[in-house]
């Protein structure tokens, strides 16, 4: 961003133009959400630099509009533009006053530091963020809270945790990561007509790191079309292999994910005395019922001619007793989907076997099970991790999260997809099942393991939100995310 301002000013946009334009589209989205007839009283917290700059313009703004604004300046020194953007303000009459009187706002507006932080906070700056996050107030960051390490995303000492970030220009990587996700609240883009040849220029047009478009790739990938003359068995035939005495469930919520995606055919291999529980449940499945150990997890799949599936799900439920028959399907060569105690045998044997393998792979770890699968990659930043660890297993690896990242193998440096919108109504036990039997199916139907990772884990949060919204974060339990998955999508493209 720094060079691209750089350049976009020696090409002659002159720098207050730029903050102008740039300040009177915020005060513009701003007026759209916080309306000033409930939000007449606004707080203005101004830094010694631009992001204060920009802060005092819609400050003056905002004053013009009638509203009262109060200004609390962070720092005795500024840069010159932002010092004449506070001479002015204060020739406008508009109060220049101690942080505690802005206590009483409707809303506080932050303009303490956007991507020029150099260091962490400390002192009366750092008291300063803590007091305001201990009010009740709505916050609206200008680029980022402040505090926020803008690449990294993470606080530097301490961090505003804003209500709103409207980010300036283009994403900012450390807004996306997981560690930001308690501090950015809703995000939002404030274009500013940056150039395409200038940003093309710094930063090229092969990305490693994508923000996802949740409503491009819900509208391109679903719901799937499948040919008129359509076979069972030409729409995808996938198998599950999952669930144990200990963990049952597990196998019929990632049957019920596999389900909703419509694929041609569901085979699932459970232990044996799981069988008639989920065909019960699941009478459109074919159920395999294994030869189970002492502790009823599956000790060996029954001579099944594996060819004949086009993918397969493994480890829903499985528990580690079942590693031997994990080993068997990571050595062989249909597309596989790893999760929970599937990830936990690979953890074991060791992430190396994934690399030499002919079919795709998609893991779909939490940060837990990644951590077990590359424990040399614990201390290291997740986005970084997560690239390091696709480039060596050549897997596609979905880590779950707040802000859920897919990472993909791609030439010499693998790509990350950040899904951007999701709820922690999904922080429940079962609803990684069910996502895991999603993937399974769309790759069962011949979409690529990339496209799988991202439709999936876009059509699970979007559906989860949408659930959210009628039910309460409360009321999406893993059975009714499975079972909301096709309504979801009806409601956004009625037939
Ligand atoms: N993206 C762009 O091209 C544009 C950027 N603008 C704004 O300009 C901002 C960047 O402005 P600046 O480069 O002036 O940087 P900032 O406004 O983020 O702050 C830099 C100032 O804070 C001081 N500082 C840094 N870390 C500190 C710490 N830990 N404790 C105390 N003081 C510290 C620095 O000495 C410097 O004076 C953007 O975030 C954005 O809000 C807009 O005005 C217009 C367009
Ligand atoms: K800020």
């Amino acid at each position: 961003m720094q060079a691209i301002e750089k350049l976009i000013f020696q090409a002659g946009m002159p720098v207050a133009a730029l903050m102008e334009k740039v300040a009177l589209r915020i005060t513009a989205r701003l007026s759209e959400l916080y309306p000033a007839q409930d939000y007449p009283r606004i707080g203005v917290l101004v830094g010694s630099g631009h992001n204060g700059g920009d802060a005092l313009v819609v400050a003056r703004e905002l004053h013009h509009q009638g509203r009262q604004v109060k200004i609390h300046q962070v720092l005795p020194k500024s840069k010159p533009l932002t010092r004449v953007h506070g001479c002015y303000a204060k020739s406008l009459g508009i109060p220049f006053v101690e942080l505690d009187d802005l206590a009483d706002c409707d809303l506080i507006i932050d303009g303490i530091f956007g991507f020029g932080l150099e260091r962490d906070i400390t002192g009366e700056i750092a008291i300063a963020i803590d007091t305001i996050n201990h009010w009740s107030i709505p916050v609206l960051s200008i680029d980022v809270p402040s505090g926020l390490h803008t690449d990294r995303g993470v606080a530097m000492g301490t961090a505003i945790g804003a209500t709103h970030t409207f980010c300036l220009g283009l994403w900012k990587r450390g807004l996306l990561t997981e560690s930001a996700a308690s501090y950015v609240g809703k995000l939002e883009l404030i274009g500013f007509d940056i150039p395409a040849q200038t940003a093309l220029q710094v930063l090229g047009d092969d990305h490693s790191l994508w923000r996802i478009n949740p409503q491009q790739i819900l509208r391109s990938h679903l719901p799937l079309k499948r040919p008129v003359t359509a076979h069972k068995y030409e729409v995808g035939h996938l198998l599950l292999v999952v669930g144990s005495a200990q963990y049952a469930g597990a196998a019929l919520l990632a049957a019920m994910g596999a389900k909703a995606t419509g694929v041609g055919m569901v085979s699932i291999a459970v232990p044996y005395s799981l069988k008639s529980l989920l065909l019960v449940q699941m009478p459109d499945a074919l159920v395999i019922g294994c030869p189970e150990t002492a502790s009823g997890a599956i000790a060996n799949l029954p001579d099944l001619d594996l060819e004949k599936y086009q993918a397969i799900v493994c480890g829903c439920g499985l528990s580690l007793d079942a590693a031997p028959v994990v080993e068997q399907l990571v050595h062989g060569d249909r597309h596989l989907v790893l999760d929970a105690d599937g990830l936990n045998a690979v953890a074991a044997m060791g992430v190396e076997h994934l690399q030499s393998r002919t079919g795709a792979t998609v893991l779909t770890p939490h940060w837990g099970e990644f951590c077990r699968l590359f424990p040399y990659l614990r201390a290291v930043e997740r986005l970084e991790a997560l690239q390091t660890a696709v480039s060596q297993t050549n897997a596609t690896i979905l880590l779950k999260g707040a802000k859920t990242a897919i990472a993909v193998p791609h030439r010499a440096m693998p790509k990350i997809y950040i899904n951007p919108e999701s709820t922690p109504a999904l922080a429940r036990g079962g609803s990684g099942d069910v996502l895991a039997g999603m993937i399974g199916g769309l790759l069962a139907q011949g979409m690529t393991a990339s496209d799988t990772a991202i439709v999936g884990t876009v059509w699970q949060a979007q559906t989860a939100i949408w659930l959210a919204q009628q039910r309460t974060e409360m009321g999406v339990d893993p059975l009714t995310l499975a079972q909301g998955l096709l309504p979801f999508l009806m409601s956004k493209s009625p037939l």
